[in-house]
């Protein structure tokens, strides 16, 4: 047998084989774990997860903090939101609409767009910026190409399609391999050859982005921490942009059944990575500096008002934002700009006829495109929308013009809502209270969203909690939902008090929910 000089080694190297295992593996994985059960794991890096979406698969990840305990508390994802949505109001069919987009249409528009970029790479790579290449294979699959082509004339999107949730976990973790000023600050620099120059952008800072997949979008920074109200002396139409209202709106838009805001998510970017080295507008390249703190900021060049004062800075790189997925090119669904005919005065002093003419709805209802089809309930839908979020600064409107006055609305910009919890802006309103009028199909989804298993203020929570930047907006914002959704339909009462729900309700519903009592579903609590 063996020599006790043999054993001795082998006893030896079995113990140093132990102690590596005991020094690299086994305490390593110990100490991990306990980690893993403290901690409040910090979002994981951009391009390795992407967020978890509801209409995905379930597992929490990428998430933050208190957002994740909540998650991991409920099982397995939104259930008051799935049970919202199969609630019957929400399964309703109208018939087949029409399509925004012709699929051949796109197609062949995108395919030279992407060529045209293919050809502006190689001169590109000549200049040391090294740009994709877009195949046919990597836009034709993709999330945003199918959501632009299910556009119609009712909805932005489908209901209850997963299509928005991959868009939406798009938008939140894709590569991004440009940036450039938005089309309207290029117009205003006189840099844009696009026949539809929308308006000024004042200070608003937003940045366009491309993805690998040839998608597109615009991300406004963030400029107020979710906890700042906005200061009571400050007018609606100088009140900063807020990237978490653009979020919250698209979930509040989609829990009303609107889907009239284009989706959006949240994300955090590296400005100085996947901003500044990725674009090639010198413009915007040099309104990068270096703060005192060390920070990088960048900020709007345009015409007035914009200094360094309005920048936005990352920490020291990272900075978040809102991402909205592009509609389609204008181009190829060209849109009109309408003025709101409830637009506030943008003055100090003035007033709009609105305010001072009680009459003022008869008026509209008689002038197109108002006096027929469901513009004008349209306008009450979006007042009421602005009113649960506080938005104020709705001046304009825009719709598809291939579906002229029969197209829905589409709710743009949503970055002026969830200022201030703590005051209702009744003004906003105006449009319900002055026309007493309202679709059939809002107001019981309105008041679903006050019972006790459905509240609105519980199902945007829930929504949000899917948006990577969870938790999204505060506490007493989500609670104002609850509370603005009863002076809502406190008016749509009193209408139906002074007119008759013959006048007030639109029936646009069909006779499918004729044997419902609305106040079955009664307001009071
Ligand atoms: N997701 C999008 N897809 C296509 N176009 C968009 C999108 N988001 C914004 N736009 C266009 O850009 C315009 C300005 O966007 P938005 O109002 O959100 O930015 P803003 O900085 O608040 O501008 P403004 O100060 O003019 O209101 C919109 O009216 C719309 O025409
Ligand atoms: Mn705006």
């Amino acid at each position: 047998m063996w020599s006790k000089r043999s054993r001795f080694f082998i006893i030896l190297a079995l113990s140093v084989a132990f102690t590596v295992d005991l020094l690299f593996h086994i305490l390593p994985q110990l100490y991990q774990r306990s980690i893993r059960s403290q901690c409040t794991c910090d979002e994981p890096s951009r391009q390795s997860a992407a967020p978890r979406s509801w209409g995905s698969s379930h597992q929490a990840g990428g998430r933050s903090g208190a957002a994740q305990t909540q998650i991991l508390s409920q099982d397995s994802g939104p259930f008051k939101l799935r049970k919202l949505f199969s609630h019957p109001f929400y399964q309703t069919q109208r018939t087949p609409s029409d399509q925004l987009l012709r699929r051949k249409d796109a197609v062949k528009y995108y395919s030279y767009k992407a060529k045209r970029n293919n050809r502006q790479r190689k001169k590109a790579q000549e200049e040391n910026i090294t740009a994709p290449y877009y195949s046919s294979r990597v836009y034709l699959n993709s999330n945003w190409l199918k959501f632009q082509l299910a556009i119609d004339r009712d909805a932005l999107y489908p209901r209850s399609d997963p299509l928005i949730d991959r868009l939406v976990e798009d938008l939140a973790g894709l590569g991004i391999t440009e940036a450039d000023h938005t089309a309207d600050e290029k117009a205003l620099n006189g840099k844009c050859d696009c026949k539809k120059v929308v308006k000024p952008s004042g200070i608003q800072l937003k940045i366009l982005l491309k993805f690998q997949n040839f998608g597109k979008a615009t991300f406004k920074p963030m400029k107020q921490k979710r906890e700042e109200e906005t200061p009571e002396d400050v007018f609606y139409f100088v009140d900063i942009q807020r990237h978490n209202a653009e979020i919250a709106a698209f979930h509040l838009d989609r829990i009303l059944d609107f889907r009239r805001v284009p989706p959006v998510a949240g994300r955090r970017l590296n400005v100085s990575k996947e901003i500044r080295d990725l674009t090639r507008n010198e413009d915007l390249k040099s309104t990068f500096f270096v703060s005192p703190a060390n920070n990088v900021c960048f900020f709007a060049r345009c015409p007035y008002m914009c200094k360094t004062e309005y920048a936005v800075c990352g920490n020291p790189d990272l900075l978040e934002g809102s991402i909205s997925a592009f509609l389609p090119d204008l181009y190829l669904a060209p849109r009109e700009f309408i003025p709101h005919p409830w637009k506030r005065s943008y003055t100090f002093a003035e007033r709009e006829e609105w305010e001072t003419n009680p009459r003022y709805c008869e008026k509209i209802k008689h002038t197109p495109p108002y006096d027929r089809g469901t513009r004008l309930l349209d306008i009450i839908d979006m007042a009421i929308f602005d009113f649960l979020t506080g938005n104020m600064d709705r001046h304009h409107y825009e719709v598809f013009a291939r579906f002229a006055k029969d197209g829905h609305i589409i709710h743009f910009d949503n970055a002026r809502g969830f200022g201030k919890h703590s005051h209702d802006e009744l003004s906003i309103l105006a449009p319900l209270a002055q026309c007493c009028r309202v679709k059939k199909s809002t107001l019981f989804r309105l008041q679903l969203l006050t019972q006790e298993d459905y509240r609105l203020s519980d199902m945007m929570r829930e929504s949000l909690l899917g948006d990577r930047l969870a938790p999204v907006v505060t506490e007493p914002h989500l609670l104002a939902l609850d509370r603005r959704l009863r002076v809502i339909l406190d008016t749509v009462q009193k209408c139906v008090r002074k007119h008759g729900q013959e006048d007030v309700i639109e029936n646009d519903m069909g006779h499918v929910f004729d044997g419902v009592n609305l106040n079955s579903t009664s307001t009071s609590r």
